[in-house]
């Protein structure tokens, strides 16, 4: 399962280039929910494969596990045993976050549940599912005799619904149901109502035009999985026949989100070239998800599109892209990437029929335009329309944008970044991703690129046991950079010279060690010679040796070429002795950080004793400051500080405010103020 992203105020994204390569897609939102729910429903036990692990999803599971389902993880396999259309526990109190596909079809069906087998159950979220419409929803349940109270704004959650047992409810007539709102509403009737399908027919008809059919037709199709062959009259009839029951496939693969590959499609769209396209793997001309249809949106706009089964490969094709007019409403979701696309085309795209945008997480329509114009679109907006006039060249700005706890408006601005004024774009509470992609920017960033000059870059030199390490560690974690450890550098470099017993003073014999140094690093272990060196690198003897091997001309140019190679997007923050002064001098912040001996004596021996290795602090004292002399009378990148370092003293600061100071400093640096 994926970790989810640290919660971190904004992340900035450099200028990015150009993409290729491939990235694997996590599982459908959409798919994911109703599987579960159909799962939960069943008797026995289904194997859920390629779930996607969210924020939506999780709500999900938590509220199946209140509800009395056994959920167990084998080895990335969920395997869900329902309850067999019985409620198990007849109280209960549900979380669902800002997870319309868990409040939908959970109200539905627990209203049809308390209604016949009796109970009590409320169903709340966050703030703005509060402010999310469930009103044509309850006005469909309440004729049938399903009690449902509204505990805030009526047509609003929370909610509770109750019932006694032995209850009947009222599905001799056609149920109504509008479906000009969301499709949900239809989606959570139809997930829901075989559970009283027993002895007869149930329809449901539909009032108004249904929007969003896709997604309906996902519903139908999952579930058929789960023996429900619901027969459809058009798009406003649908029969749930009698004697319908929910029977586990036994398996269930989950496809990945085609709304999440948008961003990909997009992004080959606007930054891979023939030679090597962005490649998508998860989902693929077959998808059974409506927002699969994207495709033909983008080959509108130039995109150069290729698919088979479970996968898409994508180039850019047209150039700029072209300004297309169109009705999204097959792909509500995935259309707000157009609205990115646009950014990079030859006019006004004119996206219409999508007054559903106002009621998702966010109103999405007021959202993007206004962060479109951030970034210097132009743009405007109607009731149910969006149109996106891209900037000129000079009128691109370096923007934070506001993401408004939307995981799309995340995604879609993000690609931003690619504008040709080079200017970078701030993506404020980046970690909304985790509602459907909590892996999103790992992905960009693999398959994105930027000029290695655009890429910022954070310098930490210093002394040895000044805290580098410590205050460049959480510098990067703070930004989401990416870190440079120098010294384990050279200090792998040393114990790799130890291992193979070479004379650490043949400048020429350790400079060929330095250079096919075997290093990976991995989830915060580093592996030489695919051994687990972690520890051994700390060992003061690997930090002797490495001052000295690294004294060594040749030792040094043979590292260089492996560290500039870690500035990659978004950015990184690299300590040692000689980062600002020769490896990263064009850094836009140099820090020298320098502690009193004394104290780093005295750190050093703590960071030893809580090892649990003993140590003598006089002899450290000693040992470090023979280090520093050796690492600053060298004659090739001596210890000192840059011209244009920032000097930080931190003998008497904390790790915690030597942190803050830093990136006080920083973020006075960036273009984007405050
Ligand atoms: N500002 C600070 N105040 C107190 N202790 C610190 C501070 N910065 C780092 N330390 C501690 O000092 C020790 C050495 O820090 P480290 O980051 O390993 O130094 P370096 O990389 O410069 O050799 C660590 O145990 C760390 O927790
Ligand atoms: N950029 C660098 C980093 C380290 N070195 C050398 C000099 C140092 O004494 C050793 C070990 O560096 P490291 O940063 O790991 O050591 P400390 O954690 O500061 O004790 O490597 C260097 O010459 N240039």
């Amino acid at each position: 399962m994926t970790a989810l992203p640290t919660h971190r105020p904004f992340l900035d994204l450099p200028p990015l280039t150009g993409a290729s390569g491939t990235v694997r897609l996590p599982g459908s939102k959409s798919i994911s929910n109703r599987v579960l729910l159909l799962a939960g429903l069943a008797a026995g036990t289904t194997a859920v494969h390629d779930l996607l692990d969210s924020d939506d999803t999780r709500v999900m599971l938590d509220a199946l596990r209140a509800l009395g389902c056994t959920l167990r993880d084998d080895g990335g396999v969920l395997h869900v045993t329902g309850l067999g259309g019985r409620l198990h526990v007849h109280e209960a109190d549900l979380f669902l976050g800002n997870a319309g596909t868990a409040m939908r079809p959970l109200t539905a069906a627990l209203a049809v549940l308390a209604a016949t087998q009796g109970g009590s159950f409320t169903l709340a979220g966050v703030p703005r599912m509060h402010e999310r419409p469930i009103g044509d929803l309850v006005d469909a349940l309440r004729p049938l005799g399903c009690q449902v109270e509204d505990l805030g704004t009526p047509g609003y959650p929370p909610l509770r619904l109750h019932g006694t047992a032995g209850g009947t409810l009222a599905v001799d007539e056609p149920i109504r149901v509008r479906g000009d709102v969301s499709s949900q509403f239809l989606t959570a009737l139809l997930l829901a109502l075989p559970l009283v399908a027993g002895t007869r027919d149930v329809v449901i008809t539909v009032d108004g035009e249904l929007i969003s059919r896709p997604y309906v037709e996902i519903t139908l199709n999952l579930l058929a999985r789960f023996g429900i062959e619901v027969e459809r009259q058009g798009w406003s009839r649908f029969t749930i026949p009698a004697g319908s029951r929910y029977l586990t496939p036994g398996h269930i693969h989950v496809e990945g989100d085609a709304s999440s590959a948008s961003y990909f499609v997009a992004l080959g769209a606007i930054a891979a070239d023939g030679g090597a396209p962005v490649r998508i793997e998860g989902v693929g001309l077959d998808s059974i998800q409506g927002d699969i249809r994207f495709v033909e949106a983008a080959q509108a706009m130039g995109a150069q599109v290729r698919g088979g089964p479970g996968w898409l490969s994508v180039h850019r094709g047209l150039w700029p892209l072209k300004a297309i007019t169109l009705d999204c409403n097959h792909i509500p979701d995935a259309a707000m990437t157009l609205a990115a696309m646009a950014l990079y085309a030859d006019g006004t795209t004119r996206l219409t029929n999508i007054a559903s945008w106002r009621v998702k997480e966010t109103d999405r329509i007021a959202a993007m335009a206004a962060e479109l114009r951030r970034v210097g679109a132009v743009v405007e907006e109607g009731a149910d329309f969006i149109a996106v006039t891209p900037p000129a060249r000079d009128a691109w700005r370096a923007a934070a944008v506001r993401t408004y706890d939307d995981h799309r408006m995340a995604m879609c601005l993000s690609l931003a970044a690619f504008n040709p004024a080079r200017v970078p774009v701030r993506i404020l509470e980046p970690h909304c991703v985790a509602k459907t992609f909590p892996g999103y920017f790992d992905a960009l960033f693999g398959v994105a690129r930027a000029r290695p000059e655009d890429v910022p870059v954070i310098t930490v030199d210093g002394p040895t046991a000044s805290g580098k390490g410590t205050l460049a560690a959480e510098v990067a974690q703070a930004l989401g950079y990416h870190l440079l450890d120098s010294g384990a550098l050279y200090r792998a470099t040393g114990l790799a010279v130890m291992d193979d017993g070479v004379d650490p003073a043949d400048e020429t014999a350790v400079a060929r060690v330095a250079g096919l140094l075997d290093l990976r690093f991995d989830g915060g272990r580093c592996w030489l010679r695919g051994q687990d060196v972690t520890d051994a690198l700390r060992s003061e003897q690997a930090g002797m040796m490495a001052s000295r091997v690294s004294a060594l001309p040749a030792v040094r140019e043979a590292l260089h070429g492996l560290q500039l190679a870690f500035r990659r997007a978004p950015g990184l923050v690299a300590d040692g002795r000689d980062m600002g002064t020769v490896v990263f001098p064009d850094a836009e912040l140099k820090v020298y950080l320098t502690a009193s001996a004394a104290q780093r004596a005295e750190r050093r021996h703590k960071q030893l004793i809580s090892k649990g290795i003993s140590s003598n602090i006089q002899a450290l004292r000693a040992d470090l400051e023979a280090r520093d002399l050796r690492d600053s009378s060298r004659t090739v990148a001596p210890l000192k500080p840059a011209e244009d370092a920032l000097q930080l003293d931190n003998s008497v600061l904390t790790i915690d405010e030597s942190v803050k100071r830093v990136l006080g400093w920083w973020s006075e640096r960036r273009p984007f103020g405050g």
